[in-house]
């Protein structure tokens, strides 16, 4: 019979054994982390033992570093002040840098020292290789040659002709659900609009497919984007973490409906791919098709220089890199204009003397509206929503006044250089005009102040593509809306929410018809 004795015995052995286990992994995880920290002790850095997933007093930062503040914090505390940290973790060593010289030697003038970790990039491989994911310059190089024609004028004149289609949608959708009355939306619901808005404008844009984000009868649009935000949200995670072993990848994909995704994901590209190829075939002189999967194939065809499922991963790509991202540099641009009502009332003002009576604007359009682009831009600078940027060395190399050796892990910290004092004056607060000045706006765009879009050869492919299609939905909402913050601040604060993106959290606005 079992008795309590018994039952108290038991427990005993499995605390004892609990605790001999920590203090073995404890000790085995010291070792290591000393052996990394040796690797790199001439660098100013911290050491962490786990990733918590919450703040612990005492026991933060070395079980809990936090997002892109805590690192902003250890740069306070642990660097020695030149922008660069060394962080030693159990898996290895990441040297986080914001120092220009060191940026630029990074971006351009030792990038041959650097690649992409598969260990990474592998997660956006779905469908295989693709000209985000490609490791070295060989392979993206192959990748760009094809993709880097898709982003040409033609394509994003014709991207902002649909940005303003997809946004006109948008505005009917709201003052006919809301018989043209003022109404509130919060957190959710302004992120699913922005990107019911930005998964329309990459489907015709990207593909010159339809998906009827807004026909709320039409089932397989709805399916489409929440099969695009389930890639997003866990498919990349799955790719990330199990990609490497077939069976626990098929589970987990099984598990959190991954596979679905996939499946419905794969159908519409393989039909986009082969509508375009019949179309190119069919008219090759006057293939007139401007958007992005139309001019990759054509791009493609004489030396078939990717194979039908690297054009697919592009394809897909686009989809990935260019939804979340521009959906949430829309969130911040409508939290930050329904927090500055000046800026708004600027912006609105510029709008309607460029574009009198609610006239639609257009690609040549956005030269004559300095004040709008600066909203965006500032808002890109204070939230960007990829927070950092890593590669690996492939060979020992000196950036700044640091030997840094083979296989370490280099990690850009854009928030902290967009955010720096070093760089701009005030960098917590949201001034738009700082970009009024066009000296600053240009030079931005070249000194390693400003890498929303990161910088050097693997800049972001779509940065004009996703500024313009921000200006054309912006253009068009304050045309039609005024937006105003419903959060009080001091009591319920919008927070950075970190996901594939940072998008803002608990925000909470009423929108007003305009007259
Ligand atoms: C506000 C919107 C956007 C932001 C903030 C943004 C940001 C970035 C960043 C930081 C990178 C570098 C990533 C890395 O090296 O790991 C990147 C790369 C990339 N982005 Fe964007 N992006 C945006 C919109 C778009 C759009 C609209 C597209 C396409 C339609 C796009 C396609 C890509 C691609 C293909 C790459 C890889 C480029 C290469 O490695 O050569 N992005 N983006």
């Amino acid at each position: 019979m079992i008795t309590l004795q018994f039952l108290l015995n038991l427990c005993s052995y499995f605390i004892t054994a609990g605790i001999v286990i920590f203090l073995l992994w404890f000790l085995y995880a010291t070792i290591i982390l000393y052996i990394n920290y040796k690797k790199l002790a001439h660098i100013p850095g911290h050491f962490q033992y786990l990733f918590a997933p919450f703040r612990i007093p005492l026991l933060a930062p070395r079980i809990y570093l936090g997002n892109f503040e805590g690192i902003e914090k250890a740069f306070d505390e642990f660097s020695d002040g030149n922008g660069v940290l060394r962080m030693s973790f159990v898996r290895g060593n990441t040297v986080m840098i914001k120092n220009k010289q060191m940026l630029k030697e990074f971006f351009v003038t030792k990038q041959s020292s650097f690649e992409k970790p598969e260990f990474i990039y592998s997660m956006f491989e779905m469908f295989g290789q693709n000209v985000l994911s490609a490791p070295d310059v060989s392979d993206w190089k192959r990748h760009h040659k094809v993709a880097h024609p898709a982003f040409s004028i033609d394509n994003l004149q014709y991207m902002c002709e649909e940005a303003v289609e997809c946004t006109d949608l948008l505005v009917d959708r709201w003052i006919n659900s809301h018989s043209g009355k003022s109404f509130e939306l919060k957190d959710d619901e302004i992120g699913e609009a922005m990107s019911t808005v930005t998964v329309e404008v990459l489907g015709r844009a990207g593909l010159k497919v339809s998906f009827g984000m807004f026909d709320r009868e039409d089932s397989h649009a709805e399916e489409f984007k929440n099969a695009v935000n389930l890639l997003v949200s866990k498919g990349l995670l799955v790719q990330r973490f199990f990609g490497k072993n077939p069976f626990l990848y098929k589970w987990s994909q099984r598990l959190l409906g991954v596979d679905k995704a996939v499946s419905i994901v794969n159908r519409v590209l393989n039909n986009s791919i082969v509508d375009r190829k019949k179309e190119l075939e069919s008219d090759f002189g006057n293939f007139s098709k401007k958007d992005i999967l139309s001019l990759l194939v054509k791009a493609n065809a004489e030396e078939k220089t990717l194979t039908d499922m690297e054009l697919k991963s592009n394809s897909l790509i686009f989809l990935l890199a260019g939804e979340e991202t521009t959906s949430s540099s829309l969130q911040w641009v409508l939290y930050e204009l329904a927090k500055h009502p000046e800026y708004q009332k600027r912006a609105r003002e510029e709008i309607n003397s460029v574009l009198p009576n609610k006239a639609k604007p257009n690609y040549e359009t956005v030269q004559a509206l300095p004040f709008t682009t600066g909203v965006i831009l500032e808002a890109l600078r204070l939230h960007p929503p990829v927070f950092s940027v890593a590669k690996q060395t492939v060979k020992n190399v000196k950036l700044g006044d640091y030997e840094i050796p083979k296989n370490t892990l280099v990690t850009v910290f854009i928030y902290g250089v967009n955010r720096s004092k070093e760089y701009w004056k005030d960098p917590e607060e949201y001034q738009p005009d700082r970009f009024m000045d066009m000296e600053l706006r240009n030079k931005s765009q070249h000194d390693f102040t400003f890498l929303s879009f990161s910088m050097g050869q693997r800049k972001c492919i779509g940065f004009q593509f996703a500024q313009l299609e921000a200006c054309m939905i912006l253009v068009r909402l304050l045309q039609n809306f005024e937006f105003t913050l419903l959060n009080d601040e001091s009591k319920e604060k919008v927070r950075a929410m970190k996901n594939v993106t940072i998008r803002p959290a608990n925000l909470k606005l009423l929108i007003k018809p305009t007259k």
